[in-house]
Parts: C-alpha cells; structure tokens; sequence
C-alpha cells in the first residue's frame, strides 16, 4: 500500500485528514494505512469530510470510492464533480469482512443496519441468519453501530474494529457474500503538486460530452486508439437535465506521461474534463503498453514530425 508521500512537502508536521466516519468506519482504517500519523477527524457524510478540505479545515480527505461486490459509492462521485476541483493523491485498498454487532444480552433481532455497501455485501447471511430481522440504511457502518448503542436498532454490521470503539458484543465476525471483497479508498485533497508518476500509476477524470449519437464511443476511442487500458468506467446522471450523464473515467497511467497527455489533449477537444488526479495504484500493477504506444513513441512522433516543420526531414 502507497503512502501519502506528497504529505512531506506539506510545511505542517502534522497533517489534518477529514475521514468518512464516525470511529470505526472502514474508511477510518483506509486513513491510518494513507497517512500515518496524521490528525484523523470524523465528519458523518463523505460530502461533509469534502467540505472540509475545500473550506482548508483539513488538508486531505479519505473516501471510499468503489467496492469489488457492490460498485461504485455514487456519494463520492457526485462529491468529486460537484464544487471546487479536488484531487486524488493516493488510493488504499482493504480487503472487507464485517462483524454483527448487538447491544449486550440483546435477545431479539428485528431491525439490523448499516451503510448500504454493507447491507448488499452480507444480503444472503442475513437472509439465512436474520431472516426476520428488517435490514435498515444508516450513514455508515460506524453509524449503524452507534445506532445500536443508542437503542436506535437491534444489530449492526459493522467493520470488526468497530467493536474497539462501542460497548457491543460481536454476534459474528468475518462474515462476507463473496470472498476476498474488496474496496478501494481515496486520499484527495485540493489541486497542487501531483504525486510523481511511478509506472503504476491511475489517472481519473470526469467527462460531460454532448448528448449526440457516438460521443461516449468516441472519446472511448481516443483512449483505446492510443492503447490506454481504462480500469473504471461510470456514468451518473447531471441531475439537472433528464437522461443527460457525466462519465466518470478511470485508465493507468499519469498525465505527467507524453501518451496520457496526448489522449488527455483529445479528449478535452471533445468534451468538457475535470481533472481528478494521477496517483500510484495500491496494487502496484504497471500500466500495459502496447508496441508503438509507450512514451517514448509519443516523443519520437513528436520529434519527427518537429524536424518536418523545422524542414529537416521529409
Ligand atoms: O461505512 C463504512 O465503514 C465505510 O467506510 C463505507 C463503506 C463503503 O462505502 O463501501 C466502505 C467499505 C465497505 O464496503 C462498506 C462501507
């Protein structure tokens, strides 16, 4: 897992990092494993921690961006398009088996909550566990637990360390649908220097092209022409115009990279981009290049076509 090493450039010692919380959340985790030894402070929505780091009350944010059962969190894409421009500088992924919390002696289950990424991770546990129990949306798993303290629900499912935070007994741990679930964290923080590319690298950006026959197809080409292998592709609604979206584009490489700054200047003739960052993938993966598509074809295109202009060449 990449730290935050853009962090050391920063001139407070200490850094301040907005997470989704309450305590416990898995986010919590994903903050500590970014930025050790950072100033961690909760805020109940992702929109709010967002608030933070745009309003210079935190120096990053840590959100939960995509999870390998359920998708994307739709709160952190909407966060990220919508306000002033923000920036992933690092990205963690946590593998995610969860705990089923209950107040002490708690005889009954009816209601059971959690964050909604959650309740869809454990659905056939609790219909073959809780069948009676009412599953119900909280803000997030830390929350739903706080719930349950507060006589709000009867069990929670919740990340295993919440338990650590909350006076609850663990009905069951490491529970999980699907094995090796996954999901993957951002550090984002207000735009400046970008981490250095590292060839593993993951670049996210936000397209709104023209309602017309072809444009999604098109500036997916521009991608695949140049052989940049995308690793996400979304789309969520403008919410103000009916059936109009933004793209939400994730593909390896760094746009400090010549072939990524050629796909980036093609894309931005056809549509309007925001820019949400190039960082080192948790994975480590290297970006595939295919031949004819690597950088430094980019740069001898450049430099052949150059000596044409300069009338070197023919
Ligand atoms: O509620 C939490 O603990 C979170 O950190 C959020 C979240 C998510 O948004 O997907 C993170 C990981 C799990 O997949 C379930 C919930």
């Amino acid at each position: 897992m990449k730290t935050a090493t853009w962090a050391v450039s920063s001139l407070r010692l200490v850094l301040r990092i907005a997470y989704f919380g309450p305590q416990g959340t898995f986010t919590e985790q994903a903050a500590r494993a970014l930025a050790p030894g950072a100033d961690l402070t909760p805020y109940e929505t992702i929109r709010l921690a967002l608030a933070a780091v745009r309003e210079g009350g935190a120096d990053a944010a840590c959100i939960p961006i995509e999870n390998s059962v359920e998708g994307v969190v739709p709160a952190t894409l909407d966060g990220l398009s919508d306000g002033p421009a923000l920036v992933a500088v690092a990205e963690a992924v946590l593998p995610i088996r969860f705990s089923v919390l209950t107040r002490p002696g708690q005889a009954e289950i009816r209601t059971v909550a959690s964050h909604p990424h959650a309740l869809a991770q454990v659905r056939e546990w609790l219909e073959a566990n809780l069948p009676d129990a009412t599953a119900v949306a909280s803000s997030s798993t830390a929350a739903a637990a706080v719930g349950v303290v507060e006589g709000t629900f009867d069990a929670a499912v919740s990340a295993p360390v919440a338990i650590e935070h909350y006076p609850l007994e663990e009905l069951v741990t490491g529970i999980a649908d699907v094995d090796d679930a996954q999901t993957r964290f951002l550090l984002v923080r207000r735009p400046g220097e970008l981490p250095a590319p590292t060839g593993a690298d993951r670049t996210s950006i936000v397209a709104a092209a023209e309602n017309r026959t072809g444009t999604l197809a098109q500036l997916l080409a521009e991608l695949a022409s140049r052989a940049i292998n995308l690793t996400r592709l979304d789309a969520r609604p403008v919410r103000d115009s009916f059936g109009e979206y933004r793209f939400f584009i994730d593909f390896e490489g760094h746009v400090a990279e010549p072939r990524i700054v050629d796909a980036l200047s093609a894309l931005r003739r056809r549509c309007q981009l925001r820019f949400l960052g190039s960082h080192p993938r948790a994975d480590g993966v290297p970006a595939t290049v295919e031949p004819g598509a690597g950088n430094q074809d980019f740069l001898d295109a450049q430099a052949w076509v150059n000596a044409v202009v300069k009338g070197e060449h023919a």
